[in-house]
C-alpha cells in the first residue's frame, strides 16, 4: 500500500517534534526538510527517530556530492531514507546506494531541476535506489501556471517506483495515488494547515 510522507519544512527541532507528535498517527514517513537540517544539523534527525522509532525517518539531504559520506552521516544519525539529487554525477548516487546497503537503509533520488525526469528516473532506479521523487520544489511551485499534473503524468509514464512532491494536497492526492505513486509527500498542506492533524487525517483517508 502507498505511504503518506509529511515533509516538515519548519526551522526548529522543537517545532518539528511538536508537528510530528500531532500528525504521526496518520503518516508513515516523517521527512526532515533540507532547510531544517541545515538550520539544526543532523541532531534533528536523531531527535525525530528517538521520538518516533516506529516511523520511517526521511532526511532530505539533497546531496549533490560525496554521496557515500553524506548518506552515512544521515544513516548514523538515525535516518531510514536519504535524498540525493538526480542532476548530479551517477557516482554520487551510486556512492549513497553503497552506504545504504551497508546500513540496511535506502536512497531516494530527488528530481528537482532534472530536465527529463522520466529518463533520469529509469537510469537511477537501475542503480538500486528505493524510489524516485518526482518533485517540483517550492520555487518552481511559486512560478505562474505551475501544476502538479505534469508530475502525475511523468509518474504514469516512468514505469519505476516513484513518489510525488510538489503541492500534494486534498485536491490532488487522489490523482497522485491513482497514478501509482508509492509515496505521496505533503508539506505545506499539513504544516500550513490550521489543524495539521486533521489535514493529515484527511489526506490519509484518500489511501483507502
Ligand atoms: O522538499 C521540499 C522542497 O524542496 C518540500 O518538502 C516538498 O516540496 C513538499 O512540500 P510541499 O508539499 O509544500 O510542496
Amino acid at each position: 500500500m502507498a505511504k503518506l510522507q509529511v515533509a516538515i519544512d519548519l526551522l526548529s527541532t522543537e517545532a518539528a517534534l511538536e508537528l510530528a507528535a500531532k500528525v504521526a498517527p496518520y503518516v508513515d514517513i516523517i521527512e526532515l526538510g533540507t532547510p531544517l537540517i541545515k538550520q539544526e544539523g543532523l541532531k534533528v534527525v536523531t531527535a525525530m527517530k528517538q521520538a518516533h522509532p516506529d516511523k520511517l525517518v526521511f532526511a532530505d539531504m539533497k546531496t549533490a556530492d560525496t554521496g557515500a559520506l553524506e548518506a552515512e552521516m544521515a544513516f548514523k544519525a538515525g535516518a531510514d531514507l536519504v535524498t540525493v539529487m538526480g542532476t548530479v554525477d551517477d557516482a554520487t548516487v551510486k556512492g549513497a546506494v553503497e552506504a545504504a546497503k551497508k546500513y540496511g537503509k535506502q536512497v531516494v533520488v530527488d528530481t528537482i531541476g532534472v530536465k527529463d525526469r522520466v529518463k533520469r528516473a529509469r537510469e537511477v532506479t537501475a542503480f538500486g535506489v528505493a524510489f524516485v521523487e518526482l518533485h517540483a520544489g517550492l520555487d518552481e511551485q511559486a512560478l505562474p501556471g505551475y501544476s502538479i499534473q505534469k508530475l502525475i503524468n511523468e509518474g504514469k509514464e516512468a514505469g519505476v517506483p516513484f513518489s510525488i512532491a510538489g503541492g500534494v494536497n486534498a485536491d490532488s492526492i487522489k490523482a497522485v495515488l491513482e497514478a501509482g505513486a508509492v509515496v505521496a509527500v505533503a508539506g505545506s498542506a499539513i504544516y500550513g494547515a490550521s489543524d495539521p492533524a486533521k489535514a493529515a487525517e484527511a489526506l490519509k483517508a484518500a489511501f483507502k
